[in-house]
């Protein structure tokens, strides 16, 4: 072995970590383009290219690798790269979902414990109700509304069938607290069907993202069908924006609405009858009513604002009115918003995954 004396050969110089050339430092995708997603079936997405830009065009995608299992529902907006000129056989992926401002989940069931996300950035919830045949159900409207104001989304009631009913009880109740009415009926005629009250609900939609929910038979597909003509088919949905294949899974599907003044859309959600409202916080719900969230900030810390809760600030408030009439405008408004509370508990009866509340 060679004595020698130590000099600067025997320092190794490593490249500092800064100065390496990483993937993962240089902007991912930078040539991404950006679309909306209006279905999903099987794992294959329906998108739309550059949404009411000058390129605008429809494509399919698949979700990339990298998304892990985060799920891409109607209504997002994603970051898209690969073949997106949306030509027959053409597939694109998704590699980023845009932070959504409203999520809506369904309600989970004994199949599956998990509330899952069924529609992304939607603006408001339409929540389509027969005045009669079947008759309507309060309780599932209060359900909605409160999913709706949970996510912080408008509530829209659409009252159909006027013809057999009369809306005033149910306007009555649902105005007051913010829940905006649209009353419609349908008739027969020789060319097929006339929605009276369609541009009223057209007025309502325009320029938003809708949720469109109500159980079988309120005249739901009569709606979508007069809004969006030539959407649905018997066996299942075509969607036009989409312009391929037949979409016959029970998933949401987005539909742009014609003769409006700003985009517009509409989400349709098959087989959805309830949302998920376990984890409704009241401070959400509270929101919607900002003359009761201003009086709530005297409540003691972690006040539920129920009914039966301890020296809820709500309650003075009513109590400290001034006279009788708005004694009973603000008793009215309470309540409304307790019934809205409790809905989540399958109003007053105890939910199936739920303990009773004494
Ligand atoms: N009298 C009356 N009948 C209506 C009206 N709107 C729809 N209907 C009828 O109600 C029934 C159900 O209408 P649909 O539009 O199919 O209802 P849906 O909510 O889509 O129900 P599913 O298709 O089962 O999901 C049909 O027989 C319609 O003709 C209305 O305004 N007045």
């Amino acid at each position: 072995m060679v004595n020698r004396r130590y000099d600067e050969r025997d320092v190794r110089i490593r490249p500092g970590r800064g100065s390496r050339p990483r993937t993962k430092q240089r902007p991912e995708h930078a040539d991404a383009e950006t679309a909306l997603v209006t279905a999903v079936d099987r794992g294959r997405y329906s998108i739309l290219v550059d949404p009411d830009g000058p390129d605008e065009r429809v494509a399919v995608a698949m979700k990339a690798r990298e998304l892990g299992r985060n799920r891409v529902v109607p209504g997002d907006r994603v970051d898209i790269v690969g073949d997106t000129s949306g030509d027959d056989g053409s597939l694109s992926r998704i590699v980023r979902i845009a932070e959504r401002r409203t999520v809506l989940r369904r309600t989970a069931d004994d199949t599956d414990p998990v509330e899952r996300i069924i529609v992304a950035n939607a603006d408001q919830l339409v929540i389509v109700t027969a005045l009669a045949d079947p008759e309507p159900r309060t309780r599932m409207i209060d359900r909605c509304v409160a999913a709706a104001y949970d996510a912080r989304m408008d509530a829209l009631l659409a009252l159909t069938k006027a013809d057999l009913a009369d809306p005033a009880e149910l306007v009555g109740m649902y105005a007051p607290i913010g829940v905006e009415v649209v009353v419609t009926s349908a008739e027969k005629s020789e060319g097929g069907r006339i929605v009276h009250g369609l541009e009223d609900l057209r007025a309502a939609l325009d320029g938003k993202t809708s949720v469109l929910v109500g159980h079988s038979g309120v005249g739901k597909s009569t709606l979508v069908n007069a809004l969006v003509p030539g959407t649905y088919r018997a066996v299942g949905i075509v969607n036009d924006v989409t312009g391929r294949g037949r979409h016959t899974s029970s998933s949401a599907v987005a539909l742009r609405v014609p003769g409006t003044s700003a985009p517009t859309w509409v989400i349709d959600t098959p087989g959805v009858r309830s949302f998920g409202l376990a984890h409704v916080d009241p401070q959400h719900l509270l929101g919607a009513f900002a003359d009761l969230a201003e009086v709530a900030q005297a409540c003691p810390r972690g006040c539920t604002h129920a009914a039966d809760a301890p020296d809820c600030a709500l309650d003075e408030w009513v109590a400290g009115s001034p006279d009788e009439t708005t004694q009973a405008a603000r008793t009215a408004r309470v309540e409304s918003f307790r019934r809205l509370l409790a809905s989540r508990l399958g109003s007053g009866e105890p939910d199936s995954r739920e303990p009773a509340r004494p």
